[in-house]
């Protein structure tokens, strides 16, 4: 009988490529809730699920996520959802005898001047990023349970709890909320109604120095789908217990100035460019050293100017 694997959070950008890249590969043993059927922050809801669906697998793509607006304006939510759903999730997989789940925490969790490329070793090695701490924290204790509960349990219970940290996605299934979205459906919301009003500017925020990585998400999806199948000898090989996660990243970095001037090219924007600096720029740099994950043979395959293109057809046709 195939594995019985669930995703948390399928409807959201990087769940539901999971879920495509799964089926495409075959599994139909896949479970699934959405959020109103179950609320991962409900720990009574969350037990009672874990105990009648006998799971084998658990990718945790459930989280409450935003750009650097809405983790600076909703700290609060960013800790406590984020806090409740991976204690909830984690913890209940574990009492129910999951032996697999794979986490997914964020570029985020290393500090703000990290060296860069920054490697699996920068965490918890200085200070983090004042607009997003409270969901960075989260994500760091995310990481420290999976492997607390790998030290504690691992060999009594077989279990293998892995973690990735994910760069900056973008793509189809992305948010496109005009203010608390991520830079790039932001830019393609912005750039595509300038467009269509003829309007002669386009303001982006902050300096447009700020350099990112990003990494399209049928990427992520491939990137968790391999981590959770490597063998657990090669996976042990390339990690320490205490320092467990690998970075999944694109493998290059642009400017925000670059980044608006490819969104505009996709769009076929023609108008000015201009900047806000008023607007928070947050961290100077989060370009990631993904060569444990490249060692372990995975690599990225969208570029930038294909994935921007894909991104804005979807969105063209989410829009109708
Ligand atoms: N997008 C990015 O650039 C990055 C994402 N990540 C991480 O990747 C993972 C996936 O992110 P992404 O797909 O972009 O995010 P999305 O917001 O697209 O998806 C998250 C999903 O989780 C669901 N969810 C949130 N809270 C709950 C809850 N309490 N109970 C049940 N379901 C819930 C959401 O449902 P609903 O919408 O109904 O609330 C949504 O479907 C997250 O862990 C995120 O932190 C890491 C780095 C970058
Ligand atoms: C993935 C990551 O996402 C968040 O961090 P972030 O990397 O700062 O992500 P962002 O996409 O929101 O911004 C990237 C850069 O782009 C600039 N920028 C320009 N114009 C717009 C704009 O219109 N919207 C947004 N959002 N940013 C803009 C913006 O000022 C910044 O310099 C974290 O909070 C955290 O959630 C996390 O892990």
């Amino acid at each position: 009988m195939q594995k019985k694997i669930y995703i948390a959070g399928h409807r959201g950008m990087v769940g539901s490529s999971i879920e495509r890249n799964l089926q495409a590969k075959g599994f139909t043993n896949i479970v699934t809730r959405t959020h109103a059927e179950l609320d991962l922050t409900d720990q009574a809801a969350v037990q009672k699920f874990f105990a009648q669906e006998k799971l084998d697998e658990v990718y945790l793509a459930a989280a409450k996520v935003g750009g650097i607006h809405a983790n600076n304006t909703f700290p609060a939510e960013f800790i406590y959802q984020n806090l409740m759903v991976q204690n909830n999730v984690i913890h209940q997989a574990f009492v129910h005898g999951v032996k697999k789940l794979l986490f997914l925490g964020s570029s985020c969790i290393y500090p703000k001047l990290a060296p860069q490329p920054m490697a699996e070793e920068a965490l918890l090695t200085g200070q983090l990023e004042p607009t997003n701490e409270p969901y960075a924290i989260a994500k760091i204790a995310g990481i420290k349970m999976c492997e607390s509960y790998n030290r504690q349990y691992g060999e009594t219970h077989g279990i293998d709890y892995r973690s990735v940290m994910p760069t900056n996605l973008y793509g189809p299934g992305d948010n496109y909320h005009p203010e608390n979205s991520h830079v790039i459906p932001a830019l393609i919301r912005r750039f595509h109604e300038a467009k269509l009003a003829n309007a002669p500017e386009v303001v982006i925020w902050g300096t447009g120095t700020p350099r990112r990585e990003f990494l399209f998400v049928d990427d992520m999806a491939a990137a968790s789908v391999f981590v959770m199948n490597l063998d657990k000898a090669i996976y042990d090989q390339h990690t320490q217990p205490m320092q467990s996660h690998i970075n999944v990243g694109f493998g290059s970095d642009v400017t925000i100035a670059e980044l608006a001037k490819a969104v505009s090219d996709a769009v076929g924007y023609q108008g000015k460019i201009s900047f806000d600096p008023s607007k928070p720029d947050g961290s100077p740099r989060k370009w990631m050293d993904s060569g444990r994950l490249n060692r372990l043979g995975w690599n990225a395959q969208v570029g930038l100017a294909e994935g921007l293109n894909r991104a804005y057809a979807e969105f063209q046709q989410a829009i109708g």
